[in-house]
């Protein structure tokens, strides 16, 4: 991320601010634009613009991304109902040799790379309600998880739902998975943008609107 402290630092007053007047307002308008899908989590576009991008992601019970990063934005994480459980993960300081390897065949997916890098586990938090957590590339990678461990146990939610800022908006993730020993690059997809569904991204299968 080529940018000033000082600029970065107003982008973080400035979305801290904006998140925090808006969960404690108890607004409830982002409940219209929520839908859960069974197969994966899904993110919803709220809005754009070229500096950020706003989406709703939702998550049932037990779904999770995979490891990620963030194509070099700010990335804000505030829960609006449930609670989600972040993994930190950093690749350790060892530049690795990297080929171009099979990449799977699904929409977005721009190229895959191998090896995959080792993961070194780098933390875990707990995000509740009302609280934002942030990431960007030079802090590492995470994995994010909805599952009653993450806040308070059991609960009458159907899962969780995080507003998600990210300044600028990102064209461009790496997916990492050791399974496959490959880190797979992918443009990211909505299942629906500005409350419109997005009629290619229904099948479930082709993990769309998910990373
Ligand atoms: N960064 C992920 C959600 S999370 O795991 O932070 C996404 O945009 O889909
Ligand atoms: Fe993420």
């Amino acid at each position: 991320m080529r940018q000033p402290a000082k600029s970065a630092a107003r982008v973080d007053v400035a979305v801290r601010a904006a998140v925090q007047a808006y969960v404690q307002g108890g607004h409830q308008d982002w409940r219209e634009l929520a839908s859960f899908c069974d197969q994966h989590y899904v993110r919803h576009l709220v809005d754009e613009s070229a500096n950020v991008e706003m989406m709703l992601i939702c998550w049932k019970k037990g779904q999770a991304s995979r490891v990620h990063n963030h194509g070099s934005s700010h990335c804000y994480l505030t829960v609006l109902s449930g609670g989600v459980e972040e993994l930190r993960f950093t690749t350790g300081d060892t530049p690795l040799e990297s080929e171009p390897t099979l990449a799977p065949r699904l929409p977005g997916v721009i190229a895959a790379t191998s090896p995959c890098p080792l993961l070194l586990p780098d933390g875990v938090n707990h995000v509740c309600v009302g609280t934002t957590a942030y990431i960007n590339d030079s802090m590492g990678l995470h994995a994010v998880r909805c599952d009653d461990a993450a806040c308070g146990g059991p609960g009458a939610e159907e899962g969780a739902v995080s507003l998600h800022i990210y300044a600028p908006p990102i064209r461009r993730v790496r997916l990492y998975e050791p399974e496959a020993d490959r880190v797979v690059t992918r443009a990211p997809g909505f299942r629906t943008i500005r409350g419109v569904e997005e009629e290619d991204q229904m099948d479930a299968s082709l993990l769309s609107s998910t990373l």
